[in-house]
């Protein structure tokens, strides 16, 4: 079973109006991993979808997908696929991957329809492509490693890129995930915004009883949502990009949009934020 919902594009100064429901309507995508389904959502920040896929021991197939306009959901589009469950497989084509806890997977442009099996819980990150690079597992080790924050300022953390230009190459979609070390909150904290790319953080490996409370907004007009497990949040390109959390989490990071240089941040001073 597929579904997908459209999420529009929200400018800041409509943004700074919201109330939390506002703010959870546009902004926050739950409910995305439901046993044997795919559910999508198909955003207008840079025509991102993002979604999950749960075959629960069955198989689920991604293949036209109405939104886009297209025979097959890959036809003009990218996909970076991330398991956050227990083994699966991925079948394109001829070909058929193993995704373990923590794999990536990434499939071009031109890949047909995608069969999803097992008991994976798949995180899909799609954006529009004009270039078929080739498909890629991208396994933790895989991943490059750049170190960040301290124990003293509780942001102590591993963001670890796989989808991006130095490693696996897309047409735009940069993607990966970041590690929280034991005791360390904060991420994304000093925050930034890019105009000239969009963001969607997954917050995942979030235990029931804990939450993340996600910070967003222009910098000087912040706003927070609470995020449970396996929430979405789409952060618009005006957009800051930070949380911190009541207990350990991991999160999976993509953007999509004008250059794909993960240094390329307006970093936001602490005395400016509001
Ligand atoms: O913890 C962090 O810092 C991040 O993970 C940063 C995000 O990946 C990001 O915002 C990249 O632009
Ligand atoms: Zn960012």
């Amino acid at each position: 079973m597929l579904t997908v919902e459209t999420l529009y594009a929200v400018d800041p100064e409509a943004a700074k109006g919201f109330d939390t429901k506002g703010l959870r309507k546009n902004f926050h995508v739950g409910g995305q991993f439901a046993k044997g389904e795919i559910r999508l959502t198909y955003t207008h920040y840079d025509r991102m979808i993002v979604g999950g896929a749960v075959p629960a021991g069955g198989e689920l197939v991604l293949d036209r997908v109405a939104e886009c306009g297209t025979s097959s959901f890959l036809n003009r589009r990218e996909v970076g696929i991330l398991n956050i469950g227990e083994t699966g497989t991925i079948q394109a084509g001829n070909d058929s991957w193993t995704l373990e806890n923590g794999d990536m997977l990434y499939l071009p442009m031109g890949s047909g329809a995608v069969t999803f099996a097992g008991h994976g819980r798949f995180y899909i990150a799609s954006a529009p492509a004009h270039h078929a690079y080739p498909a890629a597992l991208i396994r933790p080790e895989d991943a490059n490693q750049v170190h960040l924050g301290s124990p003293e300022t509780a942001n102590h953390r591993t963001i670890c890129q796989c989808i991006h230009p130095d490693g696996v190459e897309s047409c735009q979609l940069v993607m990966g995930y970041t590690q929280l070390h034991n005791g360390s909150v904060w991420n994304t904290m000093p925050t930034h915004v890019h105009d000239r790319r969009m963001e969607a953080y997954l917050y995942y490996n979030v235990a029931k009883e804990q939450r993340v409370f996600h910070f967003m907004g222009h910098p000087q007009e912040t706003r927070h949502l609470v995020m449970a497990n396996e929430d979405i949040v789409l952060s618009p390109p005006w957009s800051i990009h930070s949380g911190v959390g009541t207990g350990s989490y991991t999160f999976c990071w993509a953007m999509a949009g004008d250059n794909m240089q993960f240094t390329d941040m307006d970093m936001v001073a602490m005395e400016d934020i509001r």
